[in-house]
């Protein structure tokens, strides 16, 4: 381990210029950067400036509009999958409210989610949240080129590309608690994703923990800053080199929180690279389906345990 991941700090990567140029050295270091970054973490700050000040202001101001949207309008968002559509009102995390829009990287999926909110039509949300996620999920598919080429497995990228890859955005909305509410705005959880691509308005809250059990907070509010995270269908992937670290969020201050989360799930059959097994690391998971592990954690969410993977598909 070196001295700088010993710091209560997330490790920073750089997603500009060169760094982005497949073949420069600078990918090169880039990728064993991502990689490592993801072993140690399980997710890293990405520096990421294709998402400009002013989308970023943009996204933020739509999601304000979108929540402040009646109820009754608001629970017109549904999925099949549970906690896909709108989640509000738990009694266990009260100050939460999230929405899940499908596909947000295409103009379909964002006009099907627009229709549905603002009948009269609303096109700069419908815009605004299209762009955004066309960028993150860019951002999304360079981790995952970089991870697999930096293990030597740039051929398995054709079944991880982007259209062996759905997404789904997450637009959550945590509200300061009051005096007697407690602070909890998300209890600790791993993700189901592949990987997950954090954002967050100026409000700070979100808690990562460290393998050696130490809660870091992710302290920085630049509008180029992404938490980019692993999920445990990565970590499943990699024969558990990756790590899915568990998160939370808590409200200390007195302001609104939002955040998105750009969610990646495979489509297909997500299978070991034979390269990634040997005598040291002997074969940890069965071939599995990443919807499949997501629906088999959300069957009883109360009990999501820590060994979810293992017990859906572990050998
Ligand atoms: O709001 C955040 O920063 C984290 C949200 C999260 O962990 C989730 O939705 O799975
Ligand atoms: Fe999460």
């Amino acid at each position: 381990m070196d001295s700088e991941t010993l710091s209560a700090k997330l490790p920073t990567v750089e997603f500009t210029g060169e760094n982005l140029e497949p073949g420069k050295s600078s990918w090169f270091a880039t990728c064993h950067k991502v990689r490592r970054a993801l072993e140690e973490y399980g997710c890293f700050v990405a520096v990421y400036d294709r998402v400009d000040l002013e989308l970023d202001e943009a996204i933020f101001g739509e999601l304000e509009e979108l929540f402040d949207l009646p109820t009754e309008t608001k629970v017109q968002n549904t999925s099949d999958v549970p906690y896909f559509g709108y989640v509000g009102q738990l009694p266990d995390i009260p100050l939460y409210e999230s929405m899940g829009i499908s596909d947000p990287q295409t103009l379909q999926g964002t006009q099907t989610f627009t229709k549905l909110m603002w009948p009269a039509g609303n096109d700069k949300f419908c815009e605004t949240i299209c762009s955004y996620s066309k960028l993150v999920s860019q951002l999304e598919q360079t981790v995952k080129r970089m991870v697999f080429e930096s293990y030597g497995v740039e051929k398995c990228f054709e079944n991880h590309d982007i259209g062996s890859t759905s997404y789904l955005l997450k637009a959550t909305k945590y509200k300061a608690p009051t005096m007697n509410e407690m602070d909890i705005g998300l209890t600790s959880h791993t993700d189901k994703s592949f990987i997950t691509i954090l954002h967050q308005n100026q409000v700070n809250g979100l808690e990562v923990k460290s393998k050696n059990g130490e809660w870091i907070g992710f302290e920085e509010y630049l509008p180029s800053s992404f938490v980019v995270m692993a999920g445990d269908a990565f970590m499943a992937w990699s024969n558990n080199r990756i790590h899915s670290p568990s998160h939370r969020v808590v409200m200390r201050g007195d302001k609104t929180r939002y955040s998105l989360g750009l969610f990646s799930i495979n489509k297909g059959t997500i299978r070991i690279p034979q390269e990634l097994v040997d005598e040291q690391h002997p074969l940890q998971f069965h071939p599995f389906d990443n919807l499949g592990l997501l629906l088999y954690s959300y069957a009883d969410v109360y009990t999501r345990s820590e060994s979810c993977v293992k017990d859906y598909c572990g050998i």
